[in-house]
């Protein structure tokens, strides 16, 4: 059986959307038609976002169509929200199996924005970065300038937005610090020389390797120094830019934009990842926008992981009453608790740390915190409590234990799959995350238990 612990797979898509809706179904950009429960993060790019704020989500999540549109057809399967970043109509989305959220650590936002001095410009970059088990990753997604004769222009925002961003922390300050880095986005680059008859022509008969030559990014690789150590796939899909919206039919507007390979996937490593891609594809089959879609899903093979949990959660495989809703946790010697940590309850198939039903504040009361210790000296004995208060910190040994209680408000009103989730404060994360476990419906256990006393009797 797959170690289904190891964050290994990753789907990234980039998709410069062209100030659409999104369309009704995604499910095939998504690779979930083909029940890929596999895949344990998805890294979405998105360019020319043009929705506005949708709906809150819990009123504490301002999202927007397309955020939401992912976040709908992911969650289903167990994909949460991490984080997601935008500036302008460059949006970035990073979802992660629920179950990973303990393991993506030191998680930073980054934006950066190009043009006209940085001004007025809608183009740019935003990027995120986090430990993945233990191993460090920066994802940048850029909308770069457009236009055939941009290309050095293009490479120029490239290197001012990895210039400029920079993050805290003594590990990976620089996108190009980080162990993988992923780029991507609408890079804009084009394919130089050819007319366009010759492109279609080439596209038409599937010579696609005579326009590689001719592709302006491909052509930088080998005189930019900044381009060293990006990996690209090689590109055998047809250009994914421009269409008529509506259509898979190259542009036929007054405009005549030749065919381009405007959207691109591309990763550098640093010799501890090795990374693999497989399938680097176009989506040809959306129509909303002037572009089309383009992913591709990774393997990451490190050689270690870090994934022991800051915060263990324990809980009963049910809940069936209103005293049932306790659960204990433990916190890791190296963890900065905070007194504003909480314990969410969250439904299987929660959307976002925030998409709980119910929380508890995990702070160790007075009085537990003293009933605990009686229950350990009553267990183990005063010796060994003597013996623990020396070799570790008898505080920290007794906070194995700490025990919180949902009060009934915090409880949901139906039947279901549930799972604990701890929010650090510090770090704005779940840091501890437990296995689905069964709420049954309040209401319907207390006839059960009415009955059950009665039996009794
Ligand atoms: O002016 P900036 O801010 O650079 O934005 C550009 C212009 O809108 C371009 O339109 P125009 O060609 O009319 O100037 C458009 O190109 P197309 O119209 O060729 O699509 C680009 O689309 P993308 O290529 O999708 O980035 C878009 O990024
Ligand atoms: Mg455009």
């Amino acid at each position: 059986m797959r170690d289904f612990l190891f964050p290994d797979r990753l789907h990234i898509i980039t998709w410069n959307v062209g100030g659409s809706m999104p369309p009704d179904d995604i499910t095939a950009l998504l690779g979930l038609h083909v029940g890929d429960g596999n895949t344990d993060m998805y890294i979405i790019g998105l360019q020319e976002v043009n929705s506005m704020i949708n709906k809150r989500l819990k009123d504490v999540l301002f999202t927007d169509q397309w955020s939401d549109a992912f976040m709908e057809r992911l969650s289903p399967f167990g994909y949460i929200l991490v984080t997601s970043q935008r500036m302008q109509g460059v949006l970035l989305l990073v979802f992660a199996k629920y179950y990973h959220l303990p393991f993506l650590r030191g998680m930073q936002t980054e934006t950066t924005r190009t043009g006209l001095g940085g001004y007025w410009g809608n183009k740019g970059g935003v990027s995120a970065r986090m430990s993945v088990f233990g191993h460090t990753i920066c994802f940048l997604n850029c909308h770069l300038p457009a236009h055939m004769e941009n290309s050095d222009q293009r490479m120029e925002d490239f290197e001012s937005i990895l210039q400029q961003q920079q993050f805290e922390g003594q590990a990976a300050t620089g996108v190009l610090d980080h162990d993988v880095v992923f780029w991507f986005g609408d890079l804009n680059f084009r394919i130089d020389e050819l007319e366009i008859p010759q492109v279609k022509t080439a596209i038409d008969h599937n010579k696609l390797n005579t326009l590689w030559e001719k592709d302006q990014l491909n052509k930088a690789k080998d005189s930019e120094p900044v381009l060293e150590g990006f990996l690209e796939g090689p590109l055998k899909f047809p250009p994914t830019y421009k269409f008529d919206v509506g259509t898979d039919t190259y542009d036929t507007s007054g405009k005549k934009r030749k065919p381009a390979w405007t959207d691109r996937i591309l990763w550098r490593l640093r010799a501890t990842a090795p990374t693999r891609p497989h399938f680097y594809r176009s989506h040809m089959e959306y129509m909303v926008s002037d572009h089309k879609p383009v992913s591709s899903i990774f393997t990451l093979q490190f050689p270690y992981k870090v994934d022991m949990p800051l915060v263990t959660i324990m809980v009963e495989d049910e809940w069936n009453c209103v005293a049932e809703a306790t659960c204990r946790f433990k916190t890791a010697p190296n963890f900065a608790r905070s007194s504003w940590d909480w314990i969410g309850l969250y439904k299987v198939g929660f959307k976002h740390h925030k998409d709980y039903v119910g929380y508890v504040w995990a702070k160790q009361e007075e009085a537990d915190y003293h009933r605990v210790e009686h229950e350990v000296r009553h267990e183990l004995g005063n010796l060994v409590i003597v013996y623990l208060s020396l070799v570790c910190s008898l505080p920290y040994f007794l906070s194995l234990y700490i025990q919180v209680t949902f009060t009934e408000e915090e409880l949901p009103k139906g039947s279901g799959d549930y799972i604990l989730g701890y929010y650090s404060n510090n770090t704005s994360t779940l840091v501890g995350v437990t296995e689905p476990f069964q709420v049954l419906t309040m209401t319907h256990f207390n006839g059960e238990y009415v009955k059950r006393l009665h039996t009794l009797t």
